[in-house]
């Protein structure tokens, strides 16, 4: 695939050719000469006098759009039928729906999925409220909530426009592993009315992720909720990354041969993402860690509103280094990118030091794109699945409530976080690992039954696991 096709959309041209004013190769040179390039044609209809057809064609962005379509309508004997972009297509009407699990025939099936009969199974969970799991969605079901506050690197664009976002989860919770997940997006910014309203929906539920909600909020939902709920409560834009990101570090730096304990490291955007990425890094050792946000080098002999930086300097940036990304970044041996798009220059990956890696992981617009210093780093990833070296906390949220809902478990604990980055790491091999190849492709089916064994090992160990599934130590056996 080239390059034009990785960076941008497709969209879908119907359009109406009158035969004998135009032959189609004409139309094929316009849009070329515009621009794009046609990847698909399909004959809709056709007689001697007029041909429908529709063409796909790969744009790089939507501006590119317009000067496609004026050149074709622009074109004497062709008239444009419509546009359809097909990422909006596949968007139309929402990406999930509920299904019922067995079909409803007679009146004798009526009167057991719902009343008269579906009463004593309510009575049976008043009666022992542990039994929720077994007879309701909870024990198989995740709520992914957010208030739209922080919403990939778009920012604060709110509830209604961050539920494309939460859709897309949910349905890789169930392609992934099998987890039934539900969007929810609150019109309420508000922290107390957020874990109010978490708490009371969290009886259908057998854990909450809380997805794109801005910090400093984000760490003191997470952190009522989980001691307020006996079902774990993760933030996926903090551990999920973390988990990642630790994963894809710990192959990337066998790769050039450092050592975290040794290494400089640069976070960019010292958010709810960058700041769990910074803390599980500091678990594993790393010593020489500095945090940047928009007012530059976050340091200890400063002083700043809110609690979390000020924590954060004291934890980091030991030799006290002030200044921009620009002046902090010089003799780095990491970068990772957080924040927003195109903040990093390539000038600023070239006063790196030798062997660069760079982490450019905002969304949907890296940092930096890896065409711009493919040639001067050794490892580049972002967060993005159309290049190579996805870290992305897709890779992570899947076999993790996986494991969590097969065990039961009241919370996820460091040690669950620890084993699933240490499970995504393992599933690439020493012969495998490459410049390319750091991190195993979601579409890996191995890595989520490896993570699933490993975090409920870890559940038990740590004592928050409270069943121990009975298929777990056969597969544990076969890994
Ligand atoms: N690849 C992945 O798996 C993930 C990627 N992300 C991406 O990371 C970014 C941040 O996400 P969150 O932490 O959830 O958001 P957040 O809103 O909590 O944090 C963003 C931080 O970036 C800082 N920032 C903004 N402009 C900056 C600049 N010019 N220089 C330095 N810092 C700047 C903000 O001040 C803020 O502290 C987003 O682009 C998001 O898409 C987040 C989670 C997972
Ligand atoms: C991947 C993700 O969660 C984000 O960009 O916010
Ligand atoms: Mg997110």
């Amino acid at each position: 695939m080239n390059q034009r096709n990785l960076d941008g959309n497709s969209i879908i041209i119907r359009l109406e050719m009158t035969t004998k004013d135009i032959k189609f190769g004409e139309v094929a040179s316009a849009i070329s000469e515009a621009g794009g390039d046609i990847i698909a044609i399909d004959v809709i209809s056709t007689n001697q006098d007029v041909s429908v057809r529709d063409l796909t064609v790969a744009v790089t962005d939507s501006q590119d759009n317009s000067k496609i379509i004026d050149a074709v309508r622009e074109l004497k004997g062709v008239s444009i039928v419509n546009v359809s972009d097909r990422t909006f297509l596949l968007h139309l009407g929402g990406k999930i729906e509920v299904t019922p699990k067995t079909p409803i025939h007679n009146r004798e099936d009526l009167s057991r999925v719902y009343t008269p009969d579906v009463a004593r199974v309510c009575s049976a969970i008043a009666d022992e409220p542990g039994k929720a799991f077994s007879l309701t969605i909870k024990r198989n079901t995740v709520a992914v909530v957010s208030d739209g506050s922080a919403v990939l690197g778009l920012g604060n664009i709110g509830p209604r426009a961050a539920m494309p976002v939460m859709e897309g989860k949910a349905m890789l919770f169930k392609q992934f592993a099998g987890v039934d997940a539900f969007p929810i997006c609150l019109d309420t910014q508000d922290t107390e009315e957020i874990i109010r309203t978490v708490k009371a929906i969290s009886p259908a539920f057998g854990g909450i992720n809380l997805e794109d909600i801005s910090s400093p909020r984000c760490f003191e939902i997470e952190r009522r909720l989980n001691e307020e709920l006996d079902i774990p409560v993760f933030h996926d834009d903090q551990h999920g990354t973390a988990v990642v990101l630790y994963a894809g570090l710990i192959n990337a730096l066998k790769l050039v041969g450092k050592s975290i304990t040794d290494v400089k490291i640069v976070v960019c955007g010292i958010g709810a993402a960058g700041v769990a990425c910074s803390n599980i890094l500091l678990s594993a050792g790393a010593s020489r860690l500095i945090g940047v946000d928009r007012e530059g080098a976050l340091v200890r002999t400063q002083t700043y509103e809110s609690e979390v930086w000020t924590d954060y300097a004291a934890r980091t940036n030991p030799e006290l280094e002030t200044g921009s990304l620009r002046d902090v970044i010089r003799d780095a041996d990491v970068f990772i990118g957080l924040s927003r798009g195109n903040l990093l220059s390539r000038e600023d990956v070239q006063s790196m030091a030798a062997d660069p890696i760079v982490f450019a992981m905002a969304n949907p617009v890296p940092e930096i794109m890896p065409a711009e210093v493919e040639d001067i780093v050794a490892v580049m990833a972002t967060g993005r699945s159309d290049y190579p070296n996805q870290i992305n906390n897709v890779l992570c949220f899947p076999g993790m409530f996986r494991a969590v809902l097969d065990c039961r478990a009241t919370e996820i604990n460091e040690e669950m976080k620890l084993a699933a980055a240490k499970a995504i790491a393992a599933a690439i091999s020493d012969e495998e690992r490459s410049r390319y190849y750091i991190i195993p492709s979601v579409f890996n089916d191995k890595v989520v039954k490896a993570m699933r064994n490993r975090i409920v090992e870890a559940a038990v160990k740590t004592g928050v696991a409270r069943r121990v599934p009975r298929e777990q130590t056969r597969e544990s056996e076969e890994l």
